[in-house]
C-alpha cells in the first residue's frame, strides 16, 4: 500500500485556542487533589499524579465480531489499558495499513455498523475504568449529521473522538459540537506537519495530542522512527498537554523507548488488532490479546 499522508492529520488543524477542559477534582482526605471523572484528560491527570505512562490500545469494532469486541474492551481494561481507542469500521480507511484495512473489511462484511457499535458501547462503557476514544473517518459522521453523531456517541458513553481525515474547514463545527457534549476531540500531528500548524493542533487538541510517529499508514514496524525523540521535544516546547505516540509500535521494548523519550502515552493498534482478529478463534484471539497487553503494561 502506498505510503499515504492522511489529509486530516496533515492539514488538520486546528485553528482555535483550546478551552481547557474542566477537571473534576475530589479532594482526598489528606487534602491532595485527586482527579476523578471518566474524561480522557481526567485520566491523564490521574496518571500524571501516579507518574504512570498511558497504555492506549486500539481495536476495530466488529473484528472478528461485536460480541468479541465487547469482551476485548473488558479484557483490555482489566489488563491495564488506561484509555481504549475503538475504531468504527469504514470502507475506505486511507490512513490504515493492511492489518486494520482487513479488520475493517471483515467487520463490515459481518454487518458491523455505527449503530450496533454504539449499542454495544452503551452496554460496555459503564463497566470500564478506561475512557473510550472513538475512532472514525469523517464520512460516517457526515452521513449521520454532526449534531446527531455527537449526541449519539455521548449517549453511548464515549469520552473522546479522533477523526483522522477531518478537513480543516470542518474542524471548527465538529469541535464546537463535541465540546458542547463534553466529548474531547483529539487531534493528530505528523512528522511532516509544519511547526506553526503543529502549534495550532497542540493548542486545539483536547484530552491529549496524538503524535503520529512516522509518515505513512498504520501498521507494526520492526523499528521506531528515529525522529520520534526529536518530534516529542518539539511538541513539548509548544504544549504542556499530554502527548501520546502512535504508529508502528508492536513490542514492549518500543513502548519502553517511547516512554523514555518523554511520551505521556503509547498507542498500539495493528499489533493488537492482528492478535485479536487473525487467531483461529475469538477465544484464542482474546487470550493472545490479553497476554500482549499485560506485556506492554509491564514496561510502562
Ligand atoms: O496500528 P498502529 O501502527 O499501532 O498505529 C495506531 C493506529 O492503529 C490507531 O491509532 C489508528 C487506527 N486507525 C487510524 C487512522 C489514523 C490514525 C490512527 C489510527
Amino acid at each position: 500500500m502506498a505510503a499515504l499522508q492522511p489529509v486530516g492529520m496533515n492539514s488538520a488543524p486546528f485553528i482555535r485556542s483550546s478551552s481547557g477542559r474542566a477537571q473534576v477534582f475530589a479532594v482526598a482526605a489528606v487534602g491532595t487533589p485527586v482527579v476523578t471523572g471518566k474524561g480522557v484528560s481526567a485520566k491523564f491527570a490521574q496518571l500524571r499524579e501516579l507518574k504512570k505512562i498511558a497504555l492506549i490500545p486500539y481495536i476495530t469494532a466488529g473484528d472478528p465480531n461485536l460480541e468479541t469486541t465487547a469482551d476485548a474492551l473488558k479484557l483490555l481494561d482489566a489488563r491495564g489499558a488506561d484509555i481504549i481507542e475503538l475504531g468504527v469500521p469504514y470502507s475506505d480507511p486511507l490512513a490504515d495499513g493492511p492489518v486494520i484495512q482487513a479488520a475493517a473489511t471483515k467487520a463490515l462484511r459481518n454487518g458491523t455498523t455505527l449503530e450496533n457499535v454504539l449499542s454495544m458501547v452503551h452496554e460496555v462503557a459503564p463497566t470500564l475504568s478506561a475512557p473510550l476514544v472513538l475512532f472514525t473517518y469523517f464520512n460516517p459522521i457526515l452521513k449521520r449529521g454532526i449534531d446527531n453523531f455527537v449526541a449519539s456517541i455521548k449517549e453511548a458513553g464515549v469520552s473522546g473522538l479522533v477523526v483522522p481525515d477531518v478537513p480543516l474547514e470542518e474542524t471548527q463545527a465538529l469541535r464546537e459540537k463535541t465540546a458542547a457534549q463534553d466529548i474531547e476531540l483529539v487531534l493528530l500531528t505528523t512528522p511532516t506537519t509544519p511547526r506553526e500548524r503543529m502549534e495550532e493542533i497542540a493548542k486545539s487538541s483536547q484530552g491529549f495530542v496524538y503524535l503520529v510517529s512516522l509518515t505513512g499508514v498504520t501498521g507494526a514496524r520492526a523499528s521506531l522512527s528515529i525522529r520520534v525523540e526529536e518530534l516529542l521535544k518539539d511538541l513539548k516546547q509548544v504544549t504542556t498537554k499530554p502527548i501520546a505516540v502512535g504508529f508502528g509500535v508492536s513490542t514492549p521494548e518500543q513502548a519502553a523507548q517511547i516512554a523514555k523519550w518523554g511520551a505521556d502515552g503509547v498507542i498500539v493498534g495493528s499489533a493488537a488488532v492482528k492478535l485479536l482478529g487473525e487467531s483461529s478463534s475469538p477465544k484464542e484471539g482474546l487470550a493472545k490479546l490479553g497476554a500482549f497487553i499485560s506485556e506492554m503494561r509491564s514496561v510502562l
